[in-house]
């Protein structure tokens, strides 16, 4: 029997996770990763890999749960087993502090996150500029430790990876039963979607061992985020900037504004500046087609458009993608018993 062809397009964590999910439930697939940027070089690599989020404005809530919670709960397993380090995956507690109080207090993912409760007084203190805050504990999963790990998790279950520009789906129809778009932000010329856009982040490395807790500010423009060599200081979020090279006055202001909510980073050594363009839609784009590429018929599964919390839906999204192959299988009984 010949098996279901899969080309996976991209290897960031939406396309790593996607194809692992396919491979490890389907035996009959034969599922090959193409990209043309891999890690240490895609903007998962850049990614804090906090799992935090924002809501999107038209999925509904249950549905955006469930991809938190999967996530969060596959990636805690790793947290709680001998591959931790090797994954680049661990549970990390701080604050999230507010200069207003919100009028809802508790975010749609805090009953998933560990021991989510509001700050006390005594911890406010150390914010003056802050009215309300929020403690918790919740995972990092630092890409440029994962990929590699997804990577090899992949190749044991037999998946293939290829480095590979694809400029046109057509370029597949023929050689694939089933494509997966995983493209992010390269979804925007792979399949012409303008709803899509750049939301640029910069950040800083910086040596801080001292620091063993995340501080957040509730806009997203400040945090600080511990992490396994170094702790990320942040960010920006600039909507529809193209701009891949560093600037130092943002440095200047990110470093700033991350000393005013943590004094003790006066002695910190800056080690390095990234960039990475989030692959903003005002909602993600999860669904199947069917498209008629090169004189068939092919079901084309699409991920992609994250934005800034790729890392904490990873997993949920890509089981979700793997139900829609499994859709496309039964639906396409041809395909079910190449
Ligand atoms: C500064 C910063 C901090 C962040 N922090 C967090 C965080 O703490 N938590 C969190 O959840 N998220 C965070 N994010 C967001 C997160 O990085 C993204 O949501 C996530 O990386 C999106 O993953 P992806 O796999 O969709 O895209 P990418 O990582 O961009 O991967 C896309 C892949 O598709 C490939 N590709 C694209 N087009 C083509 C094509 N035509 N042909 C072949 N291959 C193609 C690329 O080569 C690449 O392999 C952060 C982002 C930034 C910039
Ligand atoms: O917003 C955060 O706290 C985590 C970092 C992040 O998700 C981002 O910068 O996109």
């Amino acid at each position: 029997m010949r098996k279901v062809g899969v080309a996976v397009v991209g290897a960031g964590v939406v396309g790593l996770s996607t194809a692992v999910c396919i491979t490890e439930a389907i035996p009959h697939s034969d599922v090959t990763v193409l990209a043309d940027r891999f890690t240490p070089n895609t903007t998962s690599d850049v990614a804090a890999g906090v799992l935090f989020a924002d809501e999107f404005p038209d999925i509904p809530l249950e549905q955006q749960r469930r991809w938190f919670k999967r996530t969060f709960d596959h990636l805690l397993a790793i947290a709680d087993s001998p591959e931790a380090s090797l994954a680049g995956v661990f549970l990390c507690s701080g604050f999230q502090v507010f200069r207003e109080v919100p009028d809802d207090g508790k975010p749609f993912w805090s009953d998933y996150v560990l021991g989510f409760r509001t700050m006390t007084d005594e911890e406010l203190k150390r914010f003056p500029q802050y009215k309300f805050g929020q403690v918790f504990t919740t995972l990092k999963c630092e890409c440029t430790v994962y990929l590699p790990w997804l990577q090899s998790r992949l190749i044991k279950a037999g998946g293939k990876i290829k480095n590979e520009k694809v400029t046109d789906l057509h370029q597949l129809g023929q050689r694939y039963d089933v494509i997966i778009n995983c493209s992010g932000l390269g979804a925007r010329d792979l399949v012409g979607d303008g709803e899509l856009y750049p939301v640029r982040g910069q950040i800083l490395k910086v040596q801080a061992p001292w620091l063993k807790h995340f501080v957040r500010a509730s806009d997203g423009q400040t945090y600080i985020y511990p992490g396994m060599a170094s702790v990320t200081l942040g960010g920006t979020r600039q909507i529809g900037d193209w701009r891949l090279e560093t600037d130092a006055e943002e440095s200047a202001g990110i470093m700033e504004r991350c000393r005013l909510l943590e004094p003790s980073l006066r002695g910190a050594v800056c080690q390095g500046v990234q960039v990475g363009l989030r692959p903003g839609r005002r909602n993600l784009r999860l669904e199947r087609e069917l498209l008629h590429l090169q004189g068939r018929w092919v079901p084309v599964v699409h991920n992609y458009g994250h934005g800034g919390w790729g890392i904490t839906l990873s997993w949920g999204t890509a089981l979700d993608a793997l139900q829609l192959v499994q859709q496309c299988l039964t639906e396409h009984p041809q395909l079910a018993k190449l």
